[in-house]
């Protein structure tokens, strides 16, 4: 069952198509990712979803509803985090709450809310006070006061340590757990490959993949990294011979090279047969991350 509907999505800034026709559904229960590059069109395509902004063409459906001219319900299903600059620094973490929950007409009982967020300690603590990962756990509670069915994050864990991020991640897979829909615009891989169902990555305002992460990765060209240091490093026309998807040197010399089983073989091939010996060599599964940039190559460039 869809929650979120978009057919056809089209929304220009200045003559310029930011979005240009994204059709995508949600599935209820489910995390969904949004990926993209800098600039993609991914916020644009959540807040027409929000009904914060009005789309110039395509249809926008959230639990059957028009996000614009049912503005009121829709607002009472679907919770958004709040951008940073929203919460006065001054403002109390029990304040904050209060005044959100005086904003929806069934709101969520914020104390079993901030127990599970790890927030009943903080409550007349200062926004401006908290920890990053605090400011987000409070967003999050803030996200899930209306007690909606489906919760949109952006960018949660921008800005937050690697400890944070990973506590930020088990509190979305427990939101998901406790019944409610994700909608979630990551730019991190390891984000997106851990936590959702599906991704749907959006390039130059469309949609350039959508599939499961390991679908996508499945999808790829490459499906196997092989990286190593070469006693003597191995020119382009050497490597252009050989069946790889691509490759790339890093510092210390390190090669890194995309391809499949047959690459690897070939590789290894060649190696013997140059006599080049190898050290820290490391074959592993491609990632999202290849699979991503794979998808999103001319970003590089631009
Ligand atoms: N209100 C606006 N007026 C004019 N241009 C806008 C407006 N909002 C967004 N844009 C432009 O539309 C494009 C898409 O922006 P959007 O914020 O949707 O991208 P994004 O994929 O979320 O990027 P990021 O990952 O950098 O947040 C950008 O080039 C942006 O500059």
């Amino acid at each position: 069952m869809a929650i979120i509907e978009v057919s056809g999505l089209r929304k220009r800034y200045g003559g310029r198509p930011v979005v240009d026709g994204v059709t995508f559904s949600v599935d209820e229960g489910e995390i969904f990712g949004i990926l993209g590059p800098n600039g993609a069109g991914k916020t644009t395509t959540v807040e027409c979803v929000e009904g914060l902004r009005v789309p110039d063409e395509g249809q926008i459906r959230v639990g059957g509803l028009d996000p614009l001219a049912d503005r009121r319900e829709v607002t009472e299903l679907l919770g958004a985090q709040l951008q940073q600059s929203a919460l006065q620094p001054k403002i109390t973490v029990r304040e904050a709450l209060e005044l959100y929950a005086s904003f929806y007409r069934r709101p969520a009982a914020w104390q079993p809310l901030v127990e599970r967020l790890g927030l009943a300690e903080r409550l007349d603590v200062r926004f401006g006070k908290l920890s990053g990962g605090q400011q987000q756990r409070l967003f999050i509670a803030l996200a899930l006061i209306g007690n909606p069915r489906v919760v949109v994050l952006d960018e949660l864990t921008t800005g937050l340590d690697p400890h944070g991020r990973r506590e930020t991640w088990q509190l979305i897979e427990e939101v998901r757990d406790s019944g409610v829909t994700v909608l979630l615009v990551t730019h991190f891989m390891e984000e997106a490959q851990r936590l959702c169902d599906r991704v749907a990555v959006i390039d130059r305002g469309r949609v350039a993949a959508l599939d499961t992460p390991d679908g996508l990765i499945g999808r790829s060209a490459a499906s196997t990294v092989i990286s190593f240091v070469p006693s003597r490093p191995l020119s382009d026309d050497e490597l252009a011979g050989l069946p790889l998807v691509r490759w790339d040197r890093r510092k210390d010399d390190r090669l890194v090279i995309e391809g499949d089983d047959a690459s690897v073989n070939a590789v290894i091939a060649l190696l013997a047969r140059q006599r080049i010996t190898v050290r820290q060599l490391r074959v592993t599964d491609a990632t999202l991350d290849d699979a991503y940039l794979g998808l999103t190559a001319h970003a590089k460039e631009s």
